[in-house]
């Protein structure tokens, strides 16, 4: 008699209540395939599933883009892989899309999902590289008809602990958009002035308790205690504003969180930098009549958008630019809260 096959049995993953709350619990959702029921009931309840990114404004840069058969694109912000799935679809099998990303966990799983829906090397090209580095790929492929840059972290980021986004779950206070390169969040931390946080604080997001948070933060690491996790953070920001009144106190601390989080990440991952040199380098990456699609997520990106746009345009760089931001529609924002800071700016390329 045959010898059955036998596969080692996997205990299903335990969590306290009746739904897994902890994003590693969350194991229907972390296999979408397996478990596409879960999926819709969690996006229908207006959530994002663990591990997944739902893509923002698909059909408003579709139809700024206009991307037609044939043409070549560029995807400065893989995540995912939801834009690029829609714009791939646009060509119809015929042209080509180049896509960066500089996660190396996440683009590896996006690159196998993708290839699974048939968008193979001879139609997409994906590189673990940083979108600054768009001249060097614009010259391989020639110029781009358009180019999409969905900028900041992926769903995916914000709600994997073990990557240190969210002050709402404890984990290591990295923030790195790629753990294999460069400092952690922490590390910039240790030997960080007090003067140097409170600019940070200041510049990255707006902070107004910049100084006393910059005070709070250096003052405890010169203590010896290592700020190291989102808990450690998060408890010095709470008892940093513990003076505000009861009734203000839970909703600053929430936005005081985000805030220094925010700009914690855009100063390890140097944001402001490397977007300042993709808009410097946007127009020659550009054909003729080729164009652009922007979407930022807080105030200081859209900033050095609009004013890279409005000057290139004014330069005859660019034919034409969106002079009003576009914005997602209430019915998207209700359904995806995570697309409720969302601004779109778009140009075409003289
Ligand atoms: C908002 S997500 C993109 C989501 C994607 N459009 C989708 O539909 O799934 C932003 C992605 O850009 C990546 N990213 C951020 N800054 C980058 C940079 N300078 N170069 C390359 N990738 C970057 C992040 O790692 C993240 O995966």
């Amino acid at each position: 008699m045959e010898q059955e096959q036998q596969t080692p049995h996997k205990r299903r993953v335990r969590y306290k209540g009746k739904y897994p709350k902890k994003f590693e619990e969350k194991y229907k959702e972390l296999q979408p395939e397996k478990y596409q029921d879960t999926i819709e009931h969690v996006i229908k309840k207006g959530n994002t599933p663990a591990g997944m990114h739902i893509s923002i404004m698909v059909q408003e840069i579709l139809d700024t883009l206009k991307i037609q058969p044939g043409e070549t694109g560029f995807d400065a912000t893989l995540g995912y892989g939801g834009h690029t799935k829609a714009m791939l679809a646009c060509l119809n099998g015929q042209g080509h899309i180049y896509a960066t990303d500089v996660d190396p966990e996440e683009s590896a799983k996006t690159k196998k999902r993708l290839e699974e829906l048939g968008y193979g090397e001879d139609i997409l090209t994906i590189r673990l590289q940083n979108f600054c580095t768009i001249d060097e790929i614009a010259k391989e492929a020639g110029g781009f008809d358009f180019i999409l840059a969905d900028l900041g972290v992926s769903s995916m980021q914000i709600d994997n602990p073990k990557r240190g986004f969210s002050f709402k779950v404890d984990g290591p206070l990295d923030l790195r958009l790629n753990q294999e390169a460069g400092i952690s969040a922490a590390e910039r931390l240790d030997t960080i002035t007090r003067e140097e946080l409170a600019g940070m604080l200041y510049e990255n997001s707006d902070e107004p308790y910049c100084e006393e948070l910059a005070k709070a933060i250096t003052d405890e690491i010169r203590k010896g205690s290592r700020i190291d996790t989102t808990t450690k953070l998060r408890e010095v920001i709470e008892k940093t504003l513990d003076f505000l009144p009861e009734k203000e106190k839970k909703d600053t601390i929430k936005k005081t969180c985000q805030r220094t989080f925010q700009a914690l990440r855009i100063d390890v991952n140097r944001e402001f930098e490397v977007l300042y040199e993709f808009m410097e380098k946007l127009p020659d990456a550009l054909k003729p009549g080729g164009r652009v699609a922007i979407l930022t997520f807080h105030s200081g990106e859209d900033k050095l958008v609009k004013k890279a746009l409005k000057e290139g345009c004014r330069a005859g760089i660019y034919a034409d630019y969106s002079k009003d931001v576009v914005r997602p529609s209430a019915q998207e924002c209700a359904q995806n809260g995570r697309a409720r800071s969302t601004k779109m700016r778009w140009a075409v390329r003289a």
